[in-house]
C-alpha cells in the first residue's frame, strides 16, 4: 500500500488537531482512499515551544528546509495572516503539491492567484475550513452552483462574534469576558480585532463572492461593521420587540447586480438565522430551483475545523475538480441615501426618522423603533450619540408586516 506524505504548516489550535486526527484515524483513511497517510514535517514559528509530535517527524521554522528535505504530496496550511503563507502555498502549488488551507485572510487576498497556479501545476487547492469552520458550505455551493442561480446568501460566519453576542445576551457577561472565553476556547483569531471588527466574516464573504460570482467587489465599497459597540441594553431592547441581533454577512443578487455587506442585523423569529447561538455558524442560501437551504453547525474550534480540512484532504484522492466560476454579475454600490426599514435602539426617538412602530423597553434608554431612514442619517445619529444602535432587517424581500409582531 502506498503512502500519502503530508506536511503541516502551523501547529496551533487547528494544526495540532489535524495532526491528532490523522494519527488516530489511519484505518479510516486506508478504508476510504486505500492508502496510508504519513505526516513527514511540521512548520512552526517558535522552535523552543514543547510540542507533542512523534520522533522522526521534521519540526522546523524553515519552509525551505521542509520542502527540500521532505518528499511531500499534500500541504495542510493553518498559520495566521497572508505572508509568509501565501508565498509558501504558491511555491508548493508550482511544484504540483496539493494544498488544503483554513486561512481565509490569505485566500481572500490571494485565492485567485493560487487557483491559477494550481491549474498550471496540476495540483488542487481546497479550502472548506476557511469559511464557516465545520459547516460544509464550500462543497455545498460547488454542488448547488451547477444548475441553480443563487440570489441571496445570508450567513453568520464568525463564531467568535456569535459566541460573544450569545454570552452577553444569555449570561450577562461583559464583552471583554466573552472575548477572553472565546480566545481560551480556541475560537478567536490570533488578533481578535479580525473577529470583532468584522474582518474575518468579510474575508469569508469575499471567498464566497469568488466562488459564486467569480469575482470580488471593490473592498472599500463594502459595508463592514463589527460587534464592538453592541451592548446588553441593545440586545435586550431588540429582544423586547421580538427580534435578535446577529452579525451577518450577506450577498444579494438583484437584476444582475450584487450587493455584499457585513454588519449586525435584526432578525425576526422564523428567520433562518434567528436560532444560531454560541460558536455556531449558519448559512441560508436561496437557489432558484432548490429554494431555501440552511446549513448550521460549529463555526470555529479545533475539531470542527480539522473535520473540514480532513474531508477536503480525502476528496483530493477521490476526485479532481478545481472549477472556476464564470459569471456576468456586476457589483452594485451601497446607496447610503436610500430610505430603508431599520430597527433602532434609542431614547428619545430623534425627530428626523420616520417611525413606523415603537416598543417600550424595560429601561429608560432602551426603547426600540422600527423606522424608515437612510443609512447615512443613522450613521450620523450614532456618531452624535443620539441613538444607541441601528440594525438592518435581515431577510430580503420579506414584507415588514410579515416579520414585525403586532403590539397590543
Ligand atoms: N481557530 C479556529 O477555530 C479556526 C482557524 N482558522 C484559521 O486557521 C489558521 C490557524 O488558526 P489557529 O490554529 O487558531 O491559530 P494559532 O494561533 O493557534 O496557530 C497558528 C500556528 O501557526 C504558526 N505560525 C504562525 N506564523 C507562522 C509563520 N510565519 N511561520 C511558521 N509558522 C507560523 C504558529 O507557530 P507557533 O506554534 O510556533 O507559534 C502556530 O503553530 C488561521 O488562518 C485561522 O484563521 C480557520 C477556521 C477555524
Ligand atoms: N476566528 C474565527 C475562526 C474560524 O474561522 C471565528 O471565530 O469564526
Amino acid at each position: 500500500m502506498t503512502t500519502i506524505k503530508v506536511a503541516l504548516l502551523g501547529f496551533g489550535t487547528v494544526g495540532s488537531s489535524v495532526y491528532q486526527t490523522i494519527q488516530t484515524r489511519q484505518s479510516k483513511f486506508e478504508r476510504l482512499i486505500g492508502r496510508k497517510v504519513e505526516i513527514v514535517g511540521v512548520l512552526i514559528q517558535d522552535e523552543t515551544k514543547q510540542r507533542d509530535i512523534a520522533d522522526g517527524i521534521l519540526v522546523t521554522s524553515s519552509f525551505e528546509e521542509l520542502i527540500n528535505i521532505c518528499e511531500i504530496d499534500v500541504i495542510i496550511e493553518a498559520i495566521n495572516g497572508i505572508e509568509p503563507g501565501a508565498g509558501y502555498l504558491q511555491s508548493a502549488l508550482e511544484r504540483g503539491i496539493h494544498v488544503v488551507t483554513a486561512n481565509k485572510e490569505l485566500l481572500a487576498h490571494e485565492g485567485k492567484t493560487l487557483r491559477r497556479t494550481a491549474d498550471k501545476g496540476h495540483a488542487q487547492l481546497k479550502y472548506e475550513a476557511a469559511v464557516a469552520g465545520g459547516v460544509p458550505i464550500i462543497g455545498t455551493l460547488q454542488q448547488l452552483l451547477q444548475v441553480n442561480n443563487i440570489s441571496n446568501v445570508e450567513a453568520v460566519l464568525n463564531g467568535t462574534s456569535n459566541y460573544i453576542l450569545t454570552e452577553i445576551a444569555e449570561n450577562k457577561v461583559s464583552f471583554q469576558e466573552a472575548l477572553n472565553a472565546a480566545q481560551k476556547l480556541g475560537y478567536a483569531e490570533a488578533d481578535p480585532r479580525n473577529d470583532v471588527d468584522g474582518w474575518d466574516a468579510f474575508y469569508k464573504l469575499m471567498i464566497l463572492s469568488d466562488l459564486l460570482l467569480g469575482n470580488q467587489p471593490d473592498w472599500t465599497k463594502v459595508t463592514r461593521r463589527g460587534i464592538r459597540n453592541i451592548t446588553l441594553a441593545d440586545i435586550q431592547a431588540v429582544e423586547t420587540a421580538g427580534w435578535r441581533i446577529k452579525h451577518i454577512a450577506s450577498l444579494q443578487v438583484n437584476e444582475g447586480k450584487a450587493q455584499l455587506r457585513v454588519e449586525p442585523m435584526a432578525v425576526s423569529e422564523g428567520h433562518p438565522l434567528y436560532d444560531v447561538a454560541g460558536v455556531d455558524n449558519a448559512v441560508s442560501i436561496e437557489g432558484d430551483l432548490a429554494g431555501n437551504i440552511k446549513l448550521h453547525g460549529p463555526g470555529a474550534g479545533a475539531l470542527p475545523t480539522a473535520s473540514a480540512i480532513l474531508e477536503d484532504f480525502v476528496q483530493l484522492y477521490k476526485e479532481s475538480d478545481n472549477r472556476q466560476t464564470i459569471s456576468e454579475t456586476a457589483f452594485s454600490k451601497e446607496d447610503f441615501n436610500r430610505l430603508q426599514d431599520w430597527l433602532i435602539t434609542a431614547s428619545p426617538i430623534p425627530h428626523t426618522a420616520a417611525v413606523k412602530q415603537r416598543w417600550s423597553g424595560k429601561q429608560a434608554n432602551s426603547n426600540t423603533y422600527l423606522v424608515s431612514a437612510a443609512a447615512e442619517e443613522l450613521e450620523n445619529l450614532l456618531q452624535e450619540g443620539r441613538i444607541n444602535n441601528f440594525f438592518r432587517l435581515a431577510g430580503s424581500g420579506r414584507k415588514i408586516q410579515d416579520t414585525v409582531p403586532v403590539l397590543t
